[in-house]
């Protein structure tokens, strides 16, 4: 079966033989009864775009500027921890489809391979490099001085793991990953190769729940690199990332992995551009899956989106060239969309490009009112 969309990539890597017990789980699964992995999906099927007409579209551009860099497309691939798991060649891989398609790689402080490795295997990528402020925040630091060193481009501090999540799939599978599975970007920072084979009990021991936004400030005060907050969820804290000195936000709920019942990202996001100065990168992950999806969160006040759990699909069917095909087939849904609507370049998509669809619940049979009942005389 040809592979046309990203369910199919995740259709097809979920049937694959190769995957160590519990691993499918762990990529697909959330917190709880999974509601918000569910609702960040869901979220973009309240909305419709508004085609306009007989506007010039023999040539549609998906580029963008993010901080000052060019990106062909207005996608990210989101961190995700230990790439191994997926395929051989790791970040390695990764690193080199991100650069194929143009768009950066957010590089997981759980990458299974070093920063170090990841750029020279691919010198061309924009790399962004993800920290957690860990208790012990000589790590934090030793991660934002490598990945500088080794031309990262940006921080993205993950603010939204106070501590582990109730994923119940990884409880009931009593998940452990295969030794080979490591931790090295994070090894190469403390310096002893960190368990992460129980991803849980990692959480517990290396994250800090005491993290404020004082803590973000050291973090933005540490290196010349711009820092953004990912994990943000309101319109005040994204505030308090700015005023803590971010140089932008990540609308984000970690895929629905922490806090099983939180709005969907789609949702928070209007109240999210608006609390920040217009210009202020706000960027957003979780859900989604399609090109005409991406022109949603643009319409609604993104400046560019992230994509999870795809690239690992991507990763597992093909290596490298599957990622690839994963983003590329994200770039023919937006080119398409864009053309059908009439929007030849991004500027122009804004909230006037989309319409809420109508509520299902109001359309349903038994939700129409019954009839008045008559008053016999
Ligand atoms: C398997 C897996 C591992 C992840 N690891 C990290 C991580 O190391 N750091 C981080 O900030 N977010 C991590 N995330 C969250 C993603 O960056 C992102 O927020 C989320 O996957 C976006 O939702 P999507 O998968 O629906 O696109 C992880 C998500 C998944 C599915
Ligand atoms: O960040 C995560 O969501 C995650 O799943 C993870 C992966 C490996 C170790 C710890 C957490």
């Amino acid at each position: 079966m040809a592979l046309l969309t990203l369910a199919d990539y995740e259709s097809t890597a979920g049937s694959l033989a190769a995957w160590p017990p519990g691993v499918w789980d762990f990529l697909t699964g959330g917190a709880g009864t999974e509601s918000t992995v569910t609702a960040n999906r869901e979220a973009f099927a309240r909305w419709r775009l508004m085609p306009r007409v007989c506007v010039d579209v023999s040539v549609v551009e998906t580029s963008t500027t993010v901080l000052g860099s060019d990106w062909d497309l207005p996608v990210a691939f989101a961190p995700t921890a230990l790439h191994e798991v997926c395929t051989r060649d790791a970040e390695a891989a990764t690193a080199s489809a991100a650069t194929a398609l143009g768009v950066p790689m957010v590089v997981s402080a759980l990458s299974s391979r070093t920063i170090e490795d990841i750029a020279d295997a691919a010198p061309e990528a924009t790399l962004w490099q993800q920290v957690y402020l860990f208790r012990d925040r000589k790590v934090t630091a030793s991660l934002v001085q490598r990945a500088s060193a080794a031309g990262a481009q940006a921080i993205v501090v993950t603010v939204d793991v106070p501590r582990p999540a109730r994923r119940l799939r990884d409880i009931r599978n009593e998940l452990r990953f295969p030794p080979h599975v490591q931790a090295r970007n994070l090894a190469a920072s403390t310096g002893r190769a960190p368990d992460v084979s129980s991803p849980s009990a990692h959480t517990a021991e290396a994250m800090d729940p005491s993290v404020t936004w004082e803590d973000v400030q050291w973090l933005t005060e540490l290196s010349a690199l711009p820092v953004l907050v990912k994990g943000i969820q309101v319109g005040q804290d994204a505030e308090h990332a700015r005023r803590a000195g971010a140089a932008g936000v990540i609308v984000s709920n970690h895929g629905g992995r922490q806090l099983d019942r939180a709005r969907p990202t789609l949702d928070a996001l209007p109240e999210i551009r608006t609390a920040v100065p217009s210009g202020y990168p706000v960027l957003l992950d979780g859900g989604v899956r399609t090109g005409a999806e991406v022109m949603i969160a643009l319409a609604l006040g993104a400046d560019a989106v992230l994509v999870g759990r795809p690239v690992l699909h991507g990763l597992a069917v093909a290596g490298k060239h599957g990622a690839a095909m994963v983003l590329g087939i994200l770039r023919a849904e937006l080119t398409d969309a864009m053309a059908q609507s009439g929007h030849p370049t991004l500027d122009s998509v804004d909230r006037s490009a989309i319409h809420p669809a109508p509520d299902p619940a109001l359309l349903s049979a038994d939700t129409v009112p019954p009839p008045a009942p008559r008053v016999l005389r």
